[in-house]
């Protein structure tokens, strides 16, 4: 912080000067006489020149050294002395006076005063973050610290600029009206939800989809980040988060925005090393500001995470975080929609050239692809062009795929293997009476896994029957099936299939007694442990050699299931390719359009069971 704020410190240099030169201003150090040694020079007609100031008397005499003249000082008589001035007169000594020194009070307190404000500044800084923006002004923005990061007039955000996500931009814009009328609702007693979570990879636009609610609703718009407090001193944070609701909650309708989250959000008490004071001071604050809320407050919380896993259970609770929207990385025409957007003001060689941009970029976020733009257009400039180029946006985007570290962003050549890996899961799915019906498959990777086969689960399901279990491991293996059969290698994107798979087929063996040589009994190797909420090593209450059984139930489990993947897919083959080539030309396919593939002859019908909530089982990788 301190590099940061270069004037703040020039204020506190500036201040701590002057008070030095006060300090150090009266010390011209000439020798301090007694009074009376003073008026005995100047009878002695020693004295060259007299300085008559308020309450002293300077004096130089011509010393042993005629050069250099010695200066003698003393205090005059508090009532003064009348004898004094004549007695200079008759000495033929020069007389000079000196203004009284302007040392006013002022002068004693203005340095103190600059001091004091630079101190009030930093804390203020600290207590109030980043908080303030868009159109917030008055107190409250002052308060929140604006004024200590003055926010560049921006222009104004609205559903407009976001390209895509149109699901989430549908249950945002519900507050909308909100933000606007918020007296209309109260009226009615309608409770509208204030904390809403916006889940989504990185770059997906979860900051803009915020602002965009602001700047259609027309409401201020206070933001903040999660690791902004985990850097603060202790306490600092638990302020900060109070500071901002206030001014939030004055300066209402407004949007408050907690980008990252899961910095602060995470589960409190875990990791057996002791927990964070600071994280769990501010969650705790943001806890309570929420219940604070009387269902009133034309406040809106959103908040951003792409860990929703990892939140603190406190945080999803009703009243709190309790409405979540998901943002998905674009599919191929919401890619072209969002490189419309930010290349609107690019001097493009070719326009076309944004479609096969759209084209070649499955797994770019809508920041990847900003930059990937913005990359093109410095290629260009180097070139001294003036057009950007097709050859511009190829080598852009070769530098975005390799660049960037938090980019999901897919190489072609893995393009296709996603596509028959997904195919797989999904034909599987499609193929076996008793797995969940499916719902979509596609190949954008979806937070940590890549793809994803979506299937909607048939009610919730209490009890998992031992069909439906077998049926679930052999979807959840077909994917490396399918890259097996068809391609002829399989590859490390099973990983959590596998991982899936093994945990599901080891329940089904030491829980649930689904085998016939072990029968029913627990033999679970680890518990979860009620209050970590994470597995931790427990002795285990069997003999090697049933472990060693164990392991072989679920091997040959794992095995048969494989098995039978591979035969699905193998006896549907050619539909499957038809699958595989449809969803990589368009990357996410919907129910009517995978059963068009792989049963071309049934027409269409949509999924005949009950559904009451989404899964996503299995995920893919
Ligand atoms: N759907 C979109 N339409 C248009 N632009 C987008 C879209 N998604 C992202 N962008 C661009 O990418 C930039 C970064 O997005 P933003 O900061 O909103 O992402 P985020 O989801 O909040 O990311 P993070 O998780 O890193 O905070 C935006 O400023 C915007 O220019
Ligand atoms: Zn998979």
């Amino acid at each position: 912080m301190p590099g940061s704020q270069p004037w703040l410190w020039l204020t506190v240099f500036l201040a701590l000067s002057m008070l030095s030169s006060f300090w150090f201003a009266s010390s011209e150090q000439p020798s301090i006489l007694p009074y009376s040694d003073i008026k005995q020079m100047i009878r002695d007609g020693d004295v060259m020149s007299a300085q008559l100031q308020e309450h002293a008397i300077s004096v130089t005499t011509e010393g042993a050294d005629p050069e250099s003249p010695t200066t003698f000082r003393a205090v005059t008589p508090a009532q003064g002395d009348p004898e004094l001035l004549p007695l200079l007169e008759q000495s033929g000594a020069v007389i000079s006076a000196k203004e009284p020194r302007g040392v006013s009070i002022f002068t004693y307190i203005l340095p103190w005063v600059m001091i004091l404000g630079a101190y009030l500044l930093l804390q203020r800084r600290m207590m109030g973050g980043t908080a303030g923006g868009i159109g917030s002004s008055g107190v409250g923005a002052f308060l929140s610290g604006r004024f200590a990061k003055p926010s560049t007039p921006t222009q104004k955000v609205t559903f407009a600029d976001v390209a895509g996500q149109d699901q989430a931009k549908r249950e945002v814009s519900e507050l909308v009206e909100f933000l606007r009328d918020p007296e209309r609702f109260q009226k009615v007693g309608a409770e509208v939800p204030h904390g809403v979570l916006l889940v989504g990879p990185p770059g997906t636009g979860k900051t803009l989809l915020a602002k965009a609610l602001a700047g259609e609703a027309d409401v201020p718009f206070f933001s903040t980040s999660g690791s902004e407090f985990i850097e603060v001193f202790v306490g600092v944070g638990a302020a900060r988060v109070r500071k901002m609701f206030e001014a939030a909650r004055r300066a209402a309708p407004a949007i408050i925005f907690i980008d990252e989250l899961d910095s602060i959000g995470r589960t409190r008490g875990t990791g057996l090393g002791g927990g964070h004071d600071e994280r769990e001071q501010t969650l705790n604050q943001i806890l309570a500001e929420l219940d604070g809320f009387g269902g009133r407050e034309a406040v809106v919380v959103l908040a951003a995470t792409n860990r929703p896993d990892v939140l603190d259970p406190a945080l999803l609770r009703p009243g709190r975080f309790d409405r979540h929207v998901t943002l998905n990385l674009p599919d191929k025409n919401a890619r072209r929609a969002i490189l419309n957007i930010h290349a609107s003001r690019l001097p493009l060689e070719d326009s076309s050239d944004l479609d096969t941009m759209a084209a070649g970029t499955t797994g770019f976020s809508g920041a990847d692809l900003k930059n990937l733009l913005n990359e093109a257009a410095i290629n260009a400039a180097r070139r001294n062009a003036s057009l950007i180029t097709s050859d511009d946006l190829g080598e852009a985007r070769d530098k975005v795929i390799m660049g960037t570290v938090r980019s999901l962003a897919i190489r072609p050549e893995e393009h296709h293997r996603l596509a028959v890996h997904e195919a797989g899961h999904t034909a599987a799915a499609f193929y076996t009476p008793d797995a969940d019906p499916l719902y979509k498959v596609t190949i954008i990777p979806r937070g940590h896994a890549l793809g994803g086969t979506h299937m909607l689960s048939t009610a919730e399901r209490h009890t998992l029957d031992e069909t439906y279990l077998k049926a679930q491991l052999v979807t959840l293996l077909a994917g490396r099936a399918a890259e097996r059969l068809l391609i002829g290698t399989v590859s490390s994107g099973a990983d959590d299939d596998i991982r899936r798979a093994t945990e599901l087929a080891r329940s089904m063996v030491a829980r649930w007694g689904m085998t016939d040589e072990l029968g029913p009994i627990d033999l679970r190797q680890s518990e979860d442990h009620p209050f970590l909420g994470q597995s931790i090593a427990q002795p285990r209450g069997h003999a090697d050699a049933t472990a060693a059984q164990v392991d072989r139930a679920v091997i040959a489990a794992l095995k048969k299931a494989e098995k039978r993947a591979l035969d699905v897919i193998g006896e549907h083959r050619s539909q499957v390719e038809h699958l595989i080539e449809r969803l990589g030309a368009k990357e996410t396919l919907g129910f009517e359009e995978i059963q068009q593939c792989l049963d071309p002859d049934r027409g269409v019908t949509t999924p005949k069971r009950p559904v009451r909530s989404l899964s996503k089982i299995p995920p893919s990788g």
